[in-house]
């Protein structure tokens, strides 16, 4: 790379190398090799541009490949975090959803016999007192054999609605069978979950389904156990069925306290 004067002046002394009276000049021939070795130089300078240049081009092109390389692995990340995030999104709704359809029944949507099992089961570890009430509707078999299985399936869900409502927000009711219930009364002694279940069978037999041109009612029975001191579960779950038992030989319609 020269500059547009220093270009000129090598012309000129070229020119004045060329001239045939220099011939003979005393300082011509050190000129003319001070010429050759300054060209000589430049013709080096211009080729270490020249390669400087090059690469200078191929690091810049190098980088933009890293760069665009870089940009296009991180767009493949973050598409990967965001199908990953929609998978794991997914699966846990699967969980929830197979969770729920574990431990609850499809037609009442209420907690089932192995929800109820391990909340008692939890219950029995914390060492809290609660009383277990077993309901079970009266004549079921002859509701559905009178108006159908459906309008018998409407009553459960009626029904379920209502002992819903009827209870105590730390109260859990499950089905434990067919047209069986379970209630599991929290921190409640024999004798006021005996009011409470009381109010309640009260309540349900207030519910009416539609069949045909009539509305349908029903009673329930219910035997009720509290839970004692270190006892197993299932023993307070036995005397509750017990008093059930009692409760339908006696007439139905009506609760039994388990006193033995
Ligand atoms: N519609 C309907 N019926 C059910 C369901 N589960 C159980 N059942 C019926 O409930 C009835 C229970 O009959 P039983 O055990 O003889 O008792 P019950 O007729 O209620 O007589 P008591 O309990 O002695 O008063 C049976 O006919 C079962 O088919 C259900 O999910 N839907």
């Amino acid at each position: 790379m020269k500059a547009r004067g220093e270009e000129g002046l090598l012309e000129r002394v070229a020119a004045l190398l060329d001239e045939p009276r220099h011939a003979e000049h005393p300082l011509r021939e050190a000129l003319e090799e001070l010429y050759l070795k300054y060209r000589d130089q430049q013709e080096q300078l211009d080729r270490l541009m020249n390669i400087s240049d090059r690469y200078q081009a191929l690091a810049r092109e190098a980088q933009q490949v890293t760069q665009q390389r870089y940009e296009r692995a991180l767009k493949r990340q973050k598409k990967l975090s965001r199908i990953s995030d929609r998978y794991q999104a997914l699966m846990r709704e699967r969980n929830q959803t197979l969770h729920q359809e574990a431990h609850h029944d499809a037609l009442t949507e209420l907690p089932n016999r192995r929800l109820i099992d391990e909340r008692l089961a939890q219950l029995d570890q914390s060492g809290r007192r609660y009383t277990l009430a077993l309901l079970d509707i009266d004549h079921f078999k002859q509701v559905n054999d009178e108006h159908g299985h459906d309008v018998g399936d409407e009553l459960l869900v009626a029904i379920t609605r209502t002992m819903r409502q009827g209870l105590r927000d730390h109260d859990l009711c499950g089905r434990w069978g067919g047209e069986e219930f379970l209630l599991l009364l929290g921190d409640t002694a024999l004798d006021e979950a005996s009011r409470i279940v009381e109010r309640l069978r009260a309540r349900l037999a207030q519910v009416r389904v539609p069949s045909g041109d009539r509305w349908l009612s029903v009673t329930l029975s219910a035997g009720l156990s509290q839970h004692r001191d270190g006892e197993a579960y299932l023993t307070t779950l036995q005397r509750a069925d017990q008093a059930l038992l009692e409760a339908k030989r006696e007439g139905r319609d009506r609760s039994q306290l388990a006193t033995r």
